[in-house]
């Protein structure tokens, strides 16, 4: 399987200590991001710049989380829609997911208040192993903008901006086991709302991507690979050039899966790019307040819809 999807679907090495801007191997990843994202909105990345000693540990402290009370993890509540706990949709009965919204003060700051909603007495061995871990996939979010970037030859300065006005969100998922008499749709198709989604999984396999042609085909669930997903902000910043990569969360197997990932946001306007817009790219989108566009969301489900808050 894994040979099929990276057929498919690039794997950037991202250790590579070559991969630095303006170097043969930065301007080759540059446009092998730039193509995946535009085919099929999405890429992997392979990385050991993560200790798997930390990956392990974040995967065992997620399922801490979920083995906690419902009355427990019902308390992470968020002003942003789906930045808390959220389970039991009857729509979807196997999902669970738990954020932490990484926009207060600092990181450290949010997750330590985290950790002192599920764990009155607090939790400083989920603090550290939680911050390590957010840190690295801040860094492969931020090198993957950077990559973007410059395959569309934009000054650096255009992807600082972009990255001073993200905000993250962190969240792990839980997938209970399906019974046999069960569905098991761990989560229907759809596209992020984020900019960039990035996920790692724990070896059940579960999450299935729509290719341009189509075909949808399962991701590799090792957890040295993580997927980048494009989500709908890409699409509208691109002026239409990237794809929001349609996903779905299919539980083949009777385990529970549990995957983790982080999601970035726009503390501003999601807008296009003036850069992308010419003669042969009319400007197809408005801009829009990301998070009025997540609140939307959660009231409208066809992708026609969707796509209605910001064509123009
Ligand atoms: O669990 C996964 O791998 C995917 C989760 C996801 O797509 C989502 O929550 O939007
Ligand atoms: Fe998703």
């Amino acid at each position: 399987m894994s040979s099929q999807v990276a057929f498919q679907i690039p794997v950037i090495d991202f250790t590579d200590e070559n991969l630095k801007p303006g170097t043969q191997p930065w301007f080759s990843a540059s446009q092998l991001v730039r193509s995946a994202l535009e085919v099929n909105g999405c890429f992997c990345v392979k990385s050991n710049k993560i200790p798997m000693e930390i990956c392990n540990s974040v995967f065992a402290l997620s399922k801490e989380v979920f083995d906690l009370p419902l009355h427990t993890k019902k308390q992470k509540v968020s002003d942003k829609p789906n930045h808390g706990y959220v389970g039991g949709n009857p729509r979807v009965p196997l999902y669970e997911t738990m954020g932490i919204d990484l926009d207060s003060p600092s990181n450290e700051e949010a997750i330590q208040k985290f950790a002192n909603i599920m764990w009155p007495s607090g939790n400083d061995h989920f603090c550290e192993k939680i911050n390590l871990y957010v840190k690295f996939l801040e860094e492969m979010d931020q090198t993957a903008k950077r990559l973007l970037f410059d395959a569309y030859g934009l000054a650096k300065k255009s992807c600082d901006s972009l990255l001073e006005s993200t905000n993250y969100l962190f969240r792990g998922f839980k997938y209970s086991a399906p019974q046999k008499t069960e569905s098991n749709i761990g989560l229907i198709p759809h596209t992020d709302s984020t900019y960039f989604t990035i996920l790692q999984q724990n070896n059940v396999a579960g999450l299935e991507v729509k290719l341009k042609n189509g075909e949808w085909i399962t991701i590799d669930p090792s957890p040295s690979l993580f997927i980048i997903l494009a989500g709908d902000a890409f699409k509208v910043w691109s002026n239409g050039r990237i794809t929001a990569c349609e996903h779905k969360v299919i539980i083949r197997e009777e385990k529970e899966r549990y995957s983790i990932g982080l999601s970035s946001f726009n503390s501003k306007m999601v807008e296009t790019l003036e850069e992308l817009i010419d003669e042969d790219h009319p400007r197809l989108y408005r801009a829009f307040d990301h998070y009025e566009f997540v609140a939307f969301r959660t009231t409208v489900k066809s992708p026609t819809e969707i796509s209605k808050f910001y064509l123009l």
